[in-house]
């Protein structure tokens, strides 16, 4: 994207963002609440109106309806039907994909809700509700996938597991972008995007950024880039 600047509710969000993210990387956007994270997603998937700028997605103008079968999106709200089951959910969005029924079970494993297949949605809890969520952004293979806060309020272990799930996907070139403000997450990315008041103040790798900011860990490197004002 070049030269990507948002307007919304009269104020300017993102004034001015360059960046290119490579195919087949785990990208984590971290930054504070209110820092343009959820904007920036929605930039990508093509539902955010821009001021000015170039988004190009896989080879795409972002929103392109080619795109739709490219792009998983998935939002901090759980987007499935709370009275349908999690299987019928995903027969669902499979049907509207026109994704293979077969994939709803490769999806169902890969988020381990297959013996949750039959319950209805609204009897899970939080996270399990979640990763229905991702599930149905799993479905029809996906080049990219864009995933706002996929974490919050999972346990530490299904944490880990989303997080070996995401490097797993990324490994059969498949590119991740997964939003966070927990700033520990940033290790298990490959690329870091640290986002402050709608810009970019740092586009690295975790080590590039410690020994950049003379920091041990990625929360102490944000302060510093703040202190410091730049990257
Ligand atoms: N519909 C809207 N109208 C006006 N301003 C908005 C709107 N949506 C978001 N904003 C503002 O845009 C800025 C960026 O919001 P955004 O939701 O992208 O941040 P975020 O980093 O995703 O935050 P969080 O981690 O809390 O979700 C914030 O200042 C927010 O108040």
């Amino acid at each position: 994207m070049a030269g990507l600047r948002v307007v919304r509710g009269g104020a300017v969000v993102i004034p001015g963002i360059e960046l290119t993210v490579a195919a087949g990387e785990v990208v984590g956007l971290l930054g504070p609440s209110g820092s343009g994270k959820s904007t920036l997603m929605r930039v990508i998937v093509g539902v955010q109106v821009v001021a000015a700028g170039t988004v190009s997605v896989l080879g795409r103008p972002a929103g392109h309806p080619a795109l739709r079968r490219e792009v998983g999106y998935v939002t901090q709200a759980p987007s499935v039907y709370p009275d349908l089951s999690v299987a019928e959910n995903l027969h669902y969005f499979a049907t509207l994909l026109g994704a293979d029924a077969a994939d709803v079970d490769r999806v169902l494993d890969a988020v381990d809700l297959a013996s949750s297949a039959t319950r209805r949605v609204s009897t899970l809890s939080g996270g399990e509700r979640s990763r229905v969520s991702l599930a149905a952004a799993l479905l029809g293979s996906p080049r990219l996938l864009v995933l706002d806060e996929p974490t919050v309020g999972l346990d530490p272990v299904l944490r880990r597991d989303l997080w070996d799930l995401f490097g797993r996907l990324a490994a059969t070139g498949v590119t991740l972008l997964v939003s966070s403000h927990v700033m520990d997450e940033a290790v298990r990315c490959d690329r870091l995007l640290l986002m402050r008041a709608g810009a970019l103040l740092a586009d690295a790798t975790l080590p590039e950024l410690l020994e950049r900011t003379g920091t041990p860990d990625v929360e102490h490197a944000f302060l510093a880039l703040v202190e410091g004002g730049g990257r």
